[in-house]
Parts: C-alpha cells; sequence; structure tokens
C-alpha cells in the first residue's frame, strides 16, 4: 500500500522536458526527501504528485486512487481536503494574524471562524510560537513565519504535506528547527511527506532520500 505515487511520470513545458518517466511510491507516513540539481524536475515531480500539475503521460495514485485523470475541479477539492501546502517563504496572507493564518484551511473547509481559531491555538505551543498568535508576517522572523507556515499545512490534518524547499529562506541553525518540527508533528500526526530541498542537512531528516537527474527518479538512498 502506498500513499503517494507517480508511475512513470512524463511532463513537458512546451519544448522543455521536466520528467522523462519518473517513479515514486512513497508508504504512509513515510518522509521522503526529493533531492537533485537544480533543474532537474524536483518541483515538477512535487506538484505532480500534489496533484497541482497534470503529467502528459503516467499516473499519479494518493491512498489507492488514481488522481491525474481528475478533472481541475476536483483535484483542486481533494487538495483543500487532503493535502497540506508548506513553500519556501512568503506565502502567509499579510493582512491575517499569525492564528487566522493557521486557521486558514480549516475556515475554508467550512469551519466556523470561533472553532478553526480553537483548532489552531495549540499549535502554537506544539511549534513554540507561544505568544504569538496576534502577529502579523511582517511582525515574524523568518523561523517563526515558517513555523506558523508549518502549523498552516498540519492544522487540517492533511493525509498528506507537501513541502517545496521550507527551510530554503532560512539559515541552516534556523532551517534544522523548523525541520526538527515539520519530522516531529508529522510522525505525532501519522501524516505522509514529500518534501524538495537541495539541503543534504534537510534530506537527512527524511526515512529516505531520492534522487531526480534529468526527470527521471534514478537513485535510492536509505537515511
Ligand atoms: N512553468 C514552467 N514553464 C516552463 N518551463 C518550466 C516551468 N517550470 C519548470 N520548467 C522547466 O522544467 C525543468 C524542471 O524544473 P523544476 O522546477 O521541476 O526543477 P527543480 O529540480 O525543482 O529545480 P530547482 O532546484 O532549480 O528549483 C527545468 O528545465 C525548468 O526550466
Amino acid at each position: 500500500m502506498t500513499a503517494v505515487e507517480a508511475r512513470d511520470v512524463v511532463l513537458s513545458f512546451g519544448e522543455t522536458p521536466a520528467l522523462r518517466g519518473a517513479t515514486v511510491a512513497v508508504a504512509p507516513g513515510e518522509i521522503v526527501a526529493i533531492m537533485g540539481p537544480s533543474g532537474s524536475g524536483k518541483s515538477t515531480l512535487l506538484h505532480c504528485l500534489a496533484g497541482i500539475l497534470v503529467p502528459d503521460t503516467g499516473e499519479i495514485h494518493f491512498d489507492g486512487r488514481r488522481i491525474d485523470t481528475l478533472n481541475e475541479n476536483q483535484r483542486s477539492i481533494l487538495r483543500r481536503d487532503r493535502f497540506g501546502f508548506v513553500f519556501q517563504s512568503g506565502q502567509l496572507v499579510p493582512e491575517l494574524t499569525a492564528e487566522e493564518n493557521v486557521a486558514l484551511p480549516l475556515l475554508l473547509n467550512g469551519m466556523k471562524r470561533a472553532a478553526a481559531l480553537k483548532e489552531a491555538r495549540p499549535w502554537f505551543e506544539r511549534l513554540d510560537l507561544t505568544g504569538l498568535e496576534r502577529r502579523r508576517s511582517g511582525e515574524l522572523s523568518g523561523g517563526q513565519a515558517q513555523r506558523v507556515a508549518l502549523a498552516r499545512g498540519l492544522v487540517a490534518r492533511p493525509g498528506a504535506l507537501f513541502a517545496d524547499e521550507p527551510t530554503g529562506a532560512l539559515d541552516s541553525l534556523t532551517g534544522e528547527q523548523v525541520m526538527d518540527l515539520l519530522v516531529s508533528s508529522a510522525r505525532d500526526e501519522g501524516t505522509t511527506v514529500v518534501l524538495v530541498t537541495h539541503d543534504a542537512r534537510v534530506a537527512a531528516y527524511a526515512d529516505r532520500q531520492v534522487i531526480v537527474r534529468d526527470g527521471k527518479v534514478n537513485a535510492l538512498v536509505s537515511a
């Protein structure tokens, strides 16, 4: 049984081939880091796995269900209901407070504001953010903002969390703190995680590392 899987995925942007037959399978609760050179297709693979991009050929599966054949609207509902996302930086809504940002996926799922804020609050203690609930993103450090983004990615208890360079904008110590919290929270929740990073120290937090080269997943390294 796999949680997230790409089978022989091919995708080009016009004349530019990004994926040339990429295959990867992630087990439920597993944390996998996608590594590889710049331009090798890491982000494109992540976006395919997360139902953001649709492959030209090949298949994407989530929880035993094929998702690349869903239409745009169905994929958008799947992303909203089952997936969490953390990107490099700058993805908090600046007009909202930190706790409103964390509550956002719940509000989008139709939860009432008071209930969503109540669900959001324990994440501040869990991610070492106590006291920062009412700050806006401009009043947070990079590491704090990234932990708020992580809380937002996990608050709706997604089946899978997709993270693209989640520590890319942070110094190495702050990046390691964020990874530590990402891995421990995902393990507590049993969340499957797929993350893209070019940083070997970040990848070392994963259960398994896969290397993408020239649009193919061509090496497996046990962590
Ligand atoms: N939206 C796009 N339009 C056109 N070409 C794209 C687009 N996105 C990616 N590409 C191209 O597809 C290839 C793979 O890109 P991708 O972003 O997946 O690589 P990556 O391994 O994540 O790179 P990096 O580590 O530099 O972020 C590259 O040649 C890139 O230029």
